[in-house]
């Protein structure tokens, strides 16, 4: 991890766009490259197989499409896509974001890795968003017998609840309620072919923890969403305002193998080289559980906010902006995964306050 300075705005944003099969990935591609935005997008494209037919899909404009169709992405992308990233950026300034469409059986980690593991790529381009297209009519049944999709879910920064219209309106909710109990950081969109306003989508700055926080203040202060209840629970199941019903309670009751859950802390002021050798040897050991992680972090006597983020073993930092006058001074660290050990974490944070 590297301090560099705040305003690392001249980095190229990339969109990643992931979603199970047919769940709307190229109507949706199809919308940013159509649309008149003012952003001018290089699209990179992967496809399972040996003959490229999204890129046929694809309606005809003036971005550079780019394919890969030498295999699945999450086997052998990260060299083809540093590549590929590589190339691009030898053409600065004829583009200003990438957009990076992922297979229908891909596990987004590898794509989202490739930025920020390449240091060369790591200078040039910043992962702002996993934008995952979710098929409403379909994707309960596909939560239930592959772990691709939910692994989209977990991974998303915004999340586009794709086919309304196949739906009722009780099935839709009860899909808003799954996919809120797989990730309750995503921010939901429910679309009809993708139609949506693409300030929605494009130029997030996924990580602006701020953003999701501002729209749940309470947010981080719900731990026991996912906590697990004693046989004889009388909890409130109904007091949080932000659907942690019965649905999202439930979570944590069972185990099936893959259920990813999250879990967010809070500390006050750290002390870095304490919470660095922490979340590194965390990472090292906890990684392959570790889908998302994302925090921003107040050390001590830092007049900045330090935001981290990684994906499994990956992880990176960089200062952020000055905390404000009158903002509350508060470390936030939120992980996204599987069999993640709560306790253990909640005392490594704290034990990293100065
Ligand atoms: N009814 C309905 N159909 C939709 C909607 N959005 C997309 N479709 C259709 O669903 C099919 C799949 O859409 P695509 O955009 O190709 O999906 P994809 O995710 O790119 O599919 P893959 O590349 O195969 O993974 C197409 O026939 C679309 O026209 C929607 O909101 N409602």
């Amino acid at each position: 991890m590297s301090a560099t300075p705040a305003g690392t705005d001249a980095k190229i944003p990339v969109t990643v766009l992931t979603g199970y099969l047919g769940a709307g990935k190229t109507t949706l591609m199809n919308r940013i490259l159509t649309e008149n935005h003012g952003t001018r997008y290089a699209v990179i494209v992967n496809e399972f197989g040996e003959i490229g037919i999204d890129n046929d899909l694809l309606v005809e404009s003036d971005e550079e499409i780019f394919e890969m169709n030498n295999g699945c992405i999450c086997c052998t992308v990260r060299g083809d896509l540093i590549r590929t990233v590589e190339n691009l950026m030898k053409r600065k300034g004829t583009f200003d974001a990438i957009l990076v469409e992922t297979t229908g059986v891909a596990d987004p980690a590898p794509v989202a890795q490739t930025f920020f593991m390449d240091e060369d790529v790591r200078d040039k381009a910043r992962l702002d968003a996993v934008v995952t297209v979710v098929d409403c009519r379909h994707v309960l049944k596909r939560l239930e017998d592959t772990t691709e999709a939910e692994d989209q879910i977990a991974f998303a920064d915004v999340i586009l609840l794709n086919k309304t219209d196949l739906v009722t309106a009780e099935e839709l909710k009860a899909v808003e309620e799954r996919i809120h109990s797989i990730n309750p950081y995503a921010v939901l969109h429910r679309t009809e072919r993708c139609a949506i306003d693409l300030a929605n989508v494009l130029n997030r700055g996924a990580f602006d923890l701020d953003r999701i926080l501002s729209l749940d203040p309470q947010f981080l202060e719900a731990h026991d969403h996912d906590h697990e209840c004693g046989p004889d629970c009388d909890h409130d199941h109904h007091h949080h305002h932000h659907g942690h019903d019965h649905h999202d309670h439930d979570h944590g009751h069972h185990h099936d193998t893959h259920s990813v859950r999250s879990i967010s802390l809070t500390a006050k002021d750290l002390d870095p080289q304490v919470f660095f050798r922490w979340i590194s040897e965390v990472t090292q050991i906890q990684g392959p559980n570790i889908l998302r992680l994302k925090g921003i972090m107040a050390f001590k006597d830092d007049p900045q906010r330090y935001v981290v983020q990684g994906v499994h073993m990956i992880i990176e930092g960089d200062h952020q902006r000055d905390w404000k006058a009158g903002e509350e001074r508060l470390s936030r660290l939120v992980f996204i995964g599987r069999d993640l050990d709560e306790a253990a974490l909640r005392t490594g944070l704290k034990a990293c306050e100065a």
